[in-house]
């Protein structure tokens, strides 16, 4: 019969400890957490401590004290929301990255629309990068890294959010159900400051960091992004070619000579169309 006994990672170490050893997949950024789990471990009590996996625990007769317990892992989801140009992937890379140091086991996603750096890392525009899985959909991502390294996971880094349909119902199932750590970083709002999808998960989500960048025409903060060129379509990839991060008076201000220049150019079209 299944007793069931709660407990946290951090706190009881000796009784997860049969349950730490790290298999590494054959997926890059396996290799690469399994690379700074073995560089940074942490040792509690004689025990070295190599990446838990909270979903094994309740395979009870693992336990070494021959009882059966259970463990109930706690979900989270973490929003880190800004403009473009504001760290939101630099803050994602350092959550995550400081989660590795604490021996859990990480992954990363990103929207595989987001082509500008590189296909299969999240790149800050620094250069900064870590390997990740690139993704149409959310849904999919238990079926690629695969159902045994799935349970392993215990946190799970989304970048580029606001082009993921499903991230409401992923984000919901992975923290509520599956207990993870799931830390989302993308844009609140789009070019004409509508909100773009990621504020679909601030009811669910038990922390929010809006960061701002710094505004490019005058040097204040920055909460907005204002898109240089005539394109209209919501979602348009690109970098500093395309968009720059506004003050408010500058983002106010920069719509008002887009939207004089485009009047202006229909007005000489249809001059030059009638002669
Ligand atoms: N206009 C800009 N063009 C290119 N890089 C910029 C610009 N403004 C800021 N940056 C750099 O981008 C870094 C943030 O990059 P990143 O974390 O990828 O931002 P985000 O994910 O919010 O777009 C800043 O620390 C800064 O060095
Ligand atoms: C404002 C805005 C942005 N996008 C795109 C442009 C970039 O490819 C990403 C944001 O990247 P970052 O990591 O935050 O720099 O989103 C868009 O498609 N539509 C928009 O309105």
């Amino acid at each position: 019969m299944m007793k069931s006994l709660f407990f946290s990672s951090r706190t009881t170490p000796s009784i997860l400890s049969q349950n730490l050893i790290f298999k590494p997949n054959n997926h890059p950024l396996s290799s690469v957490s399994s690379f700074l789990s073995v560089k940074n471990p942490i040792f509690f009590g004689g025990l070295t401590f190599l990446g838990s996996n909270s979903s094994l625990f309740c395979h009870s007769s693992s336990n070494p004290d021959g009882k059966d317990h259970c463990y109930q892992p706690e979900g989270e989801i973490q929003v880190i929301v800004g403009p473009m140009f504001a760290g939101k992937t630099t803050t994602l890379l350092r959550r995550i990255k400081s989660e590795r140091y604490n021996g859990r086991n990480v992954a990363i996603i990103k929207s595989s629309k987001d082509t500008r750096y590189a296909l299969d890392s999240i790149v800050t525009h620094d250069g900064e990068k870590l390997p990740c899985w690139p993704l149409t959909a959310l849904s999919s991502f238990k079926e690629r890294i695969g159902l045994e390294e799935y349970h392993k996971l215990e946190v799970i880094g989304i970048d580029e959010a606001q082009f993921f349909d499903d991230l409401y119902d992923f984000c919901l199932k992975a923290a509520d159900h599956d207990g993870k750590t799931v830390i989302v970083a993308g844009l609140d709002g789009d070019y004409l400051r509508r909100s773009f999808g990621v504020l679909d998960i601030i009811p669910i989500a038990d922390s929010v960091t809006k960061l701002k960048a710094r505004c490019e025409l005058c040097g204040k903060p920055a909460s907005f992004t204002l898109r240089k060129t005539d394109e209209t379509e919501r979602e348009l990839v690109a970098g500093a070619d395309v968009y720059m991060p506004v003050c408010r008076h500058h983002y106010a201000s920069g719509q008002v000579v887009k939207e004089t220049a485009r009047t202006v150019l229909q007005t000489r079209t249809v001059h030059c169309g009638s002669l």
